[in-house]
C-alpha cells in the first residue's frame, strides 16, 4: 500500500502536538491539503458535496481571493452550488465546462483500492457524473472512512438512486440476486422518503458481501430498470487524503493504481 504523511505546518499543527485532532478537524486538515496540493489557476474545478467538502470550499474560496486565482467550479449539488454562490467562487456548470480538470469531493468509505461509497449525504448522482468527466477525482476525508474492505467501517449501506415508481421492484431484485436487504431511505423532518436533488428516491443497500467484486456488482446494479446511479465509485479516484488524529494527513492511491485511470471516461 503507498501512503505516505504530511504534517501540517499552519498553525493548526501545534495544537495538534497536544490534543486529538476532532473529527472536523481530521477533515479540515485533509481538505486545505488537498485543495492546496492540488487546485491551479486556470482550472475547472469540480466542487464535492457533503460536510468535508464545505471545508474544501473555503479553503478554495480563501485562495481564490489571495491568489486571485481564475477557476470556473461546476457543483455536485445543490449543496455545493449554494457554496460556490456563497463563498462568490466562479459557477459553471458541465453544459459549458464538460471537462473538469479536478473534483475534490468526500466519500462515506473508501478501501485499499480507493474503491468508495459515496452517498450518505444522498448526492451520488451528480457527483458521479461530475466525477466520471473529471480529468482527476481526488477524495477527502477523515480517517474514520480509511478501511481495508468495504462495509469494514461505514454501516450504513451502499446508497443506490433509483426512480420512486420502481423502488420496489429494485429493491426485490437487489435483495434477490445480491442478498442482503435494500431499505428505502427515510426523511428525517418530513414524513416519507427523502427525494434526491434529481427528484429520485435513495436505496440503502446492507448486509452486503464484503468479500464480493465492485466492479462487477456496480455493473450488474446498473443493469436493473429504474435503476439510475450506484454510490460505488470504482476505479474512479486517483488519491485520497485522510486527515489523522495526530494533526498529519494520510495520502493514499489506489493499491492497484494501473487498474486507475482517474475518471473513466474522459
Ligand atoms: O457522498 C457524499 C454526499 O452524497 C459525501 O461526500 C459523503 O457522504 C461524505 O460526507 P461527509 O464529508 O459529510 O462525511
Amino acid at each position: 500500500m503507498t501512503v505516505k504523511f504530511f504534517k501540517l505546518t499552519k498553525n493548526l499543527s501545534l495544537r495538534f502536538k497536544t490534543t486529538m485532532a476532532s473529527i472536523n478537524e481530521a477533515k479540515q486538515i485533509a481538505a486545505y491539503k488537498a485543495v492546496d496540493d492540488h487546485v491551479k489557476s486556470g482550472q475547472v474545478i469540480g466542487v464535492g458535496s457533503g460536510s468535508t467538502a464545505v471545508l474544501a470550499a473555503q479553503r478554495l474560496a480563501e485562495r481564490f481571493k489571495q491568489e486571485k486565482l481564475n477557476i470556473r467550479c461546476v457543483p455536485t449539488s445543490f449543496q455545493a452550488r449554494q457554496l460556490i454562490i456563497h463563498h462568490k467562487l466562479p459557477l459553471t456548470d458541465l453544459e459549458i465546462d464538460p471537462i473538469v480538470d479536478i473534483t475534490i469531493d468526500g466519500a462515506d468509505e473508501v478501501d485499499a483500492n480507493l474503491t468508495c461509497i459515496k452517498g450518505g449525504g444522498a448526492c451520488l448522482l451528480q457527483e458521479k457524473i461530475v466525477a466520471s468527466n473529471s480529468k482527476k477525482l481526488v477524495i477527502i476525508a477523515d480517517h474514520t472512512k480509511d478501511s481495508e474492505k468495504l462495509g469494514e467501517k461505514w454501516k450504513k449501506g451502499v446508497p443506490i438512486e433509483v426512480v420512486p415508481m420502481a423502488y420496489v421492484a429494485i429493491k426485490n431484485k437487489i435483495e434477490k440476486t445480491l442478498g442482503g436487504t435494500a431499505e428505502l431511505r427515510l426523511a428525517k423532518m418530513k414524513a416519507g422518503p427523502i427525494v434526491t436533488d434529481d427528484g429520485n428516491f435513495i436505496l440503502d443497500w446492507k448486509d452486503f458481501d464484503p468479500e464480493c467484486n465492485w466492479e462487477k456488482v456496480n455493473n450488474q446494479l446498473l443493469q436493473i430498470p429504474g435503476l439510475i446511479e450506484t454510490g460505488l465509485f470504482v476505479n474512479m479516484a486517483v488519491m485520497a487524503y485522510f486527515g489523522m488524529n495526530d494533526g498529519s494527513v494520510k495520502v493514499r492511491i489506489p493499491e492497484d493504481s494501473k487498474k486507475c485511470q482517474g475518471a473513466c471516461y474522459v
